[in-house]
C-alpha cells in the first residue's frame, strides 16, 4: 500500500504543498486535480522520489519508501509532462534503452500504442501525439507496482486514449496503483480524486 501522510513541499520560496494525506491499495486509482500551479507535478515528483518533501512521509506498506531510492525507483514508473525521448534514435531504439533497464517485450510495448508502424522512424519526426504515444509505450514493457503519470492524454486522439485504457485496466487487474494528474478525462473507472 501506498499512503502520504501530511507532506509538504516547497518550490523556490514558496510552499506548494501542505498537509498531503492519502492511502491508495493495490489495484487503486487515483486522479490529482487542480488549477494550474496547485502542485500535482510537484506531488508526482515527490512521490517519484525525485523530490524530497519539507515535511512528512511517503509510505510504501508501512515503511519510508523514500529510505531506499534504489527500491522505491523500481517499483514506479514515472512519466512527466515531457516525453524524454532522444530524438535522433526511433521510436523501437527509444523503448530498447527502458527495455534494458526494466526487462519487458519491446514488439509488445509498440503494438499497444500501435507504434509499429512508426518503430523505425526517429522519435525527433513524430508528431507531439506520436510521441506521448511512445512515452506511454514505457509503461506496457515490464511490470512495475506504481504508475505516476502526468497528463498522460495530452495531445492523445480517441483511439489512443482508448489503447491507454487497456492499460490501465489490465495494470490495476494485476494489483498495479495509478496516480494521474490530469485536466483531461481518463479511463480509470472508480478512481478517487484528490484535490490540490
Ligand atoms: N523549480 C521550481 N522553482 C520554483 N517554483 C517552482 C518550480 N517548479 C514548480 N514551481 C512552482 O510550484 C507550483 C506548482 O507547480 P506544479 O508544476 O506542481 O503545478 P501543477 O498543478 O502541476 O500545474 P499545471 O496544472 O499547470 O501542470 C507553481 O506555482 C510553480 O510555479
Amino acid at each position: 500500500m501506498l499512503e502520504a501522510r501530511d507532506l509538504a513541499c516547497f518550490r523556490g520560496e514558496r510552499v506548494v504543498l501542505a498537509g498531503v494525506s492519502f492511502q491508495l491499495e493495490a489495484a487503486g486509482a487515483l486522479l490529482l486535480v487542480g488549477a494550474n500551479g496547485a502542485g500535482k507535478s510537484t506531488l508526482l515528483r515527490l512521490l517519484a522520489g525525485l523530490l524530497r518533501p519539507e515535511a512528512g512521509a511517503v509510505l510504501w506498506d508501512g515503511r519510508d519508501a523514500l529510505a531506499d531510492r534504489a527500491a522505491h525507483a523500481a517499483r514506479v514508473r514515472y512519466l512527466s509532462h515531457q516525453d524524454a525521448l532522444k530524438p535522433a534514435l526511433t521510436a523501437r531504439e527509444n523503448l530498447e534503452f527502458f527495455a534494458r533497464l526494466w526487462g519487458g517485450g519491446v514488439e509488445a510495448a509498440l503494438a499497444a500504442l500501435d507504434l509499429l508502424p512508426l518503430a523505425d522512424l526517429p522519435a525527433r519526426v513524430l508528431s507531439s501525439g506520436q510521441k506521448r504515444r511512445l512515452a506511454l509505450a514505457r509503461l506496457a514493457l515490464a511490470p512495475a507496482p506504481l504508475w505516476l503519470l502526468d497528463e498522460p492524454t495530452v495531445g492523445l486522439d480517441a483511439a489512443s486514449v482508448e489503447r491507454l485504457g487497456l492499460l490501465l485496466a489490465r495494470h490495476r487487474a494485476q494489483g498495479g496503483m495509478v496516480l494521474a494528474a490530469t485536466h483531461l478525462p481518463l479511463p480509470l473507472p472508480g478512481a478517487g480524486e484528490l484535490r490540490l
